[in-house]
């Protein structure tokens, strides 16, 4: 046989694979192993076969261009607009979120294209307020997209995708949500908080400004240890970052430039899992393991009140088999609680400090209330409460993430029907600063929530919990610890921004990597007059 025929039969091949085996079902999970039957092909046809550059080269030539005729001209979602090599593959889009700003990405996108945008080969970015209950409502006719294996083989609540598991896991973790459970949990916050203050005392005393980011992440952080394990990361009490702490989130800057290729994920954990940040990955997953098993050792609770594990642990002493869960689980809680309520409070606290005349209307709410009753201040605070709504619209804990995945109906969504199989985005920080949602929608007016609610046009827009079966399961603590936490601040201080400073790092340095990490915020806190 000569060139000719060995190319032939490479061509072959090429369709073969992509018309037989890859545009059926999902295939980022076995990505790696593909990568390396691949490799371990080429190379064992290279040494046998004398032809088999004609071969290799015939299988990639025509592999490629069948995918991307495909895509391009044959796909279900050809009719929606968008960058023409987004259609193609998704590279395109981790190199465009390279620089962890995907929330800048996509509004770009949506001005030049408007709505509905084809982003990735099977993938439709949706920016229509409608989106979050289409999604997950409850008619919602979507799982969670393929980005949520990412813990793959390990399973946790968040990253569920069949929807009866995920049910039953969430059954569990609500045991640990209930409103006894919520009260209890309510006073292991105020220690914390006597540890804030501790914090910006001695940035008083030492006559320089606070980085109240770091303070809000610190809290979180220390918050979340203590919420789930009974242990927290004393981070407010040593005034400095934990070592296991910096490494997870170095850890999750992967998933800035990742997040929008999933596929690429799973090649990097599995092919290169001791190289660079992703070291820091397996190390802070292990660490959250140690956390789990140690937990798990000790099996009586602290003494204090309980802590989420011990509701989850409950299951575990019964049932060995669900131990898988409690990595993720451990990794879901510590990162899901912790990072959204500081990158809420960091941005709710810049905002203060641009308008000082909020904090002075909440200090006159709260003067005459308990500051240590988070439900007196929900019932009787309605500025405080309305800052904190619009610090979630303008500063959304998960800019971009959460993507879903439609099912053998598609789903019609602001009357656009988007077929099965396709991942769907939905932007929250996108969507949530509408222009035709929100009247002056860039500007941070708490009103519009409770004295002039003809400023709020459509209120769908608005979900930075989530809505639904897949909705925050954390969304009352994380109200009530911003609630304490801003009204014992106002109480206690009022703060600016140091000379020569606007603050505007924490927008302008924001990442998004899953959930959202703003830039610095540096006040100068000064005690108020007794
Ligand atoms: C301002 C603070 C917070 C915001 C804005 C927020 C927002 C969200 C959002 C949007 C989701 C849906 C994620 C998805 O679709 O993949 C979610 C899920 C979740 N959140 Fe929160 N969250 C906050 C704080 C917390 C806290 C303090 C906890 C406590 C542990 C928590 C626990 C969870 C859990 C367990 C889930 C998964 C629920 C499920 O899949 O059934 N969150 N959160």
């Amino acid at each position: 046989m000569g060139p000719f025929t060995y190319s032939a039969m490479g061509v072959a091949l090429g369709l073969a694979l992509h018309h037989g085996l890859l545009i059926h079902g999902e295939w980022h999970i076995r990505a790696p192993d593909l990568l390396i039957y691949h490799v371990v092909c080429f190379a064992s046809l290279l040494t046998l076969l004398e032809s088999a550059p004609s071969m290799i080269l015939g299988y990639i030539a025509s592999l490629f261009s069948s995918i991307i005729v495909y895509r391009v001209f044959f796909h279900r979602l050809r009719q929606f607009p968008g960058p023409k090599l987004a259609c193609v593959t998704k590279l395109w889009h981790a190199w465009h979120a390279r620089h962890r700003q995907n929330y800048l990405v996509l509004g770009k996108l949506h001005e030049t294209y408007g709505d509905f945008i084809r982003t990735g080969p099977s993938e439709v970015t949706v920016y229509h307020p409608d989106v979050f209950m289409a999604i997950d409502g409850p008619q919602g006719n979507c799982v969670k997209s393929d980005w949520y294996d990412l813990l793959h083989p390990k399973q946790s609540l968040v990253t569920a995708r069949k929807k009866e598991v995920h049910a039953g896991r969430r059954r569990q973790w609500n045991r640990g949500f209930t409103s006894q459970a919520l009260d209890q949990y309510q006073d292991r916050i105020l220690p914390l908080l006597d540890e804030l203050d501790g914090c910006i005392e001695a940035d008083i005393a030492a006559g320089r400004p606070s980085n109240a980011r770091n303070l809000f992440f610190w809290l979180g952080f220390d918050r979340m240890g203590d919420f789930i394990f009974s242990r927290t990361f004393n981070m407010l009490s040593r005034q400095e970052w934990h070592h296991i702490i910096l490494l997870l989130q170095r850890a999750l800057s992967l998933l800035g430039p990742l997040s929008p290729v999933p596929w690429l994920i799973h090649i990097a954990f599995k092919l290169l899992p001791r190289i660079w940040i992703l070291n820091d990955w397996f190390r802070m997953v292990a660490w959250c393991e140690s956390q789990m098993v140690n937990r798990l050792k000790t099996h009586a609770d602290t003494g204090k009140a309980r802590d989420v594990a011990h509701y989850l642990l409950e299951d575990v002493k019964e049932d060995y088999q669900q131990f898988p869960w409690l990595t993720g689980d451990g990794i879901l809680a510590i990162v899901a609680g912790s990072e959204p309520t500081a990158a809420v409070l960091t941005g709710l606290f810049y905002e203060l400090a641009k308008h000082p005349e909020h904090a002075e209307e909440i200090l006159r709410e709260i003067s005459c209330i308990d500051i240590h009753d988070s439900r007196a201040l929900a019932q009787r605070c309605p500025h405080l409460e309305a800052v904190i709504l619009e610090a979630l619209r303008l500063y959304p804990a998960l800019p971009t993430g959460g993507n879903r995945k439609t099912l053998e109906n598609g789903v019609v969504i602001g009357g656009r029907y988007i077929p099965p199989d396709t991942t769907i985005v939905a932007p929250r920080f996108c969507i949530s600063r509408r222009e035709d949602c929100f009247e002056k929608a860039l500007e941070f007016i708490p009103e519009r929530w409770y004295k002039h609610p003809e400023m709020v046009w459509n209120k769908a827009a608005f979900a930075p919990f989530g809505t639904g079966h897949h909705s925050c399961l954390g969304r009352a603590l994380a109200m009530n610890d911003m609630r304490l936490t801003t009204a014992r601040l106002i109480q206690k201080y009022t703060f600016t921004f140091p000379a020569g400073e606007n603050g505007d790092s924490v927008w302008k340095d924001l990442k998004d990597q899953f959930t959202s990490n703003p830039g610095c915020l540096r006040l100068v806190f000064e005690r108020r007059q007794a």
